[in-house]
């Protein structure tokens, strides 16, 4: 991987803190945030607080709620009850200036395999009207930042997986978002993908301060790279905090020997299941998430 994160433009001034609040607002809160498909209650009153410069992860089981609470916090569903404000701004009242600080890495297929990887994430660049003058250097050095410069100038449809993931990311970076919003950016690649997408994600970080909220199914993952996570289940917040006190928690709650908890055990006692061994008494999840989450993993082809 090139040191090349570095070169990444400077973030635009973060808004000025509320006085009224008399602290400087969080990347993101979401205060009994609900939402619901028809009679399927998806997220149901959650509240949620993300730090600027930190890693948040949400996980949960298939169904949980992750996906629509992000999709929710991008703005890009109707306006659901609750609030949510992203660097103070109300989601509701202030979409666009939202959207503007945001890049998303969805979960499904962004990038175009028809298209060479510049093209794509010139196409990003243009969608959030980066200006013109700019943005001939600003696709170079998002590339740069996720190490695709080299091939930038081949189709899409004929990279790797872990390629894929990483010109995604170049496409959110472009428009250097406060905050990076990522729906399982690793799912479906090896382990050597799996870290280089990680890679670039904490060298963005370094340079840039950038606040960062994942879901992903990878506990080993969650454990490294997140700061902070809450677990979803059923639409509703069961666990939040540090991976070492969740575990810690854990260890707590069963009278367990802390080194013999894992995220993992975390993760099965929050879903519906005991500690390793337990049975699952909520599979969640259905016809739909199996086969998005294939989708995802197929990539362009
Ligand atoms: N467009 C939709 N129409 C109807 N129901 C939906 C829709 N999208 C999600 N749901 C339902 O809302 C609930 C939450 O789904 P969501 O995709 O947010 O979960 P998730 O935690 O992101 O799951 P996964 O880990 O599989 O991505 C599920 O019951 C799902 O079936």
């Amino acid at each position: 991987m090139t040191e090349t994160a570095t070169t990444l433009p400077e973030q635009g001034p973060i808004p000025p803190p509320d006085p009224a609040a008399g602290a400087v607002p969080p990347a993101l809160r979401c205060t009994g945030l609900d939402y619901s498909f028809g009679t399927t209650k998806a997220v149901d009153h959650i509240d949620l607080q993300v730090g600027q410069g930190e890693a948040f992860g949400l996980l949960g089981p298939n169904g949980a709620g992750k996906t629509t609470a992000i999709r929710a916090i991008t703005t890009l569903l109707p306006v659901p009850a609750g609030k949510i404000e992203v660097f103070g701004l109300d989601c509701a009242t202030q979409k666009m200036r939202v959207r503007r600080m945001l890049g998303y890495v969805p979960q499904q297929l962004s990038a175009d395999g028809g298209l060479t990887g510049r093209e794509n994430v010139e196409l990003f660049a243009r969608v959030f009207d980066v200006s013109r003058s700019e943005r001939r250097a600003r696709v170079a050095e998002a590339l740069s930042a996720v190490d695709l410069l080299d091939v930038a100038d081949r189709l899409a449809a004929t990279y790797s997986g872990g390629m894929v993931r990483r010109l995604e990311l170049a496409q959110a970076l472009v428009s250097a978002p406060k905050l990076l919003i990522l729906d399982e950016p690793t799912i479906g690649l090896d382990p050597l993908a799996r870290a280089s997408v990680w890679e670039c994600i904490g060298q963005v970080r370094a340079a840039t301060g950038m606040t960062v909220l994942v879901t992903t199914h990878y506990m080993d993952e969650a454990n490294e790279h997140c700061d902070r996570i809450a677990l979803m289940h059923k639409g509703t917040i069961r666990a939040e905090g540090t991976p070492e006190q969740l575990r810690a928690d854990l260890a707590a709650e069963t009278d367990a020997d802390l080194d013999r908890v894992s995220l993992e055990d975390v993760f099965r006692h929050h879903a519906g299941a005991g500690l390793v061994g337990g049975e699952r008494t909520d599979e969640g999840g259905n016809f739909k998430d199996v086969r998005r989450t294939r989708a995802a993993a197929n990539r362009v082809r």
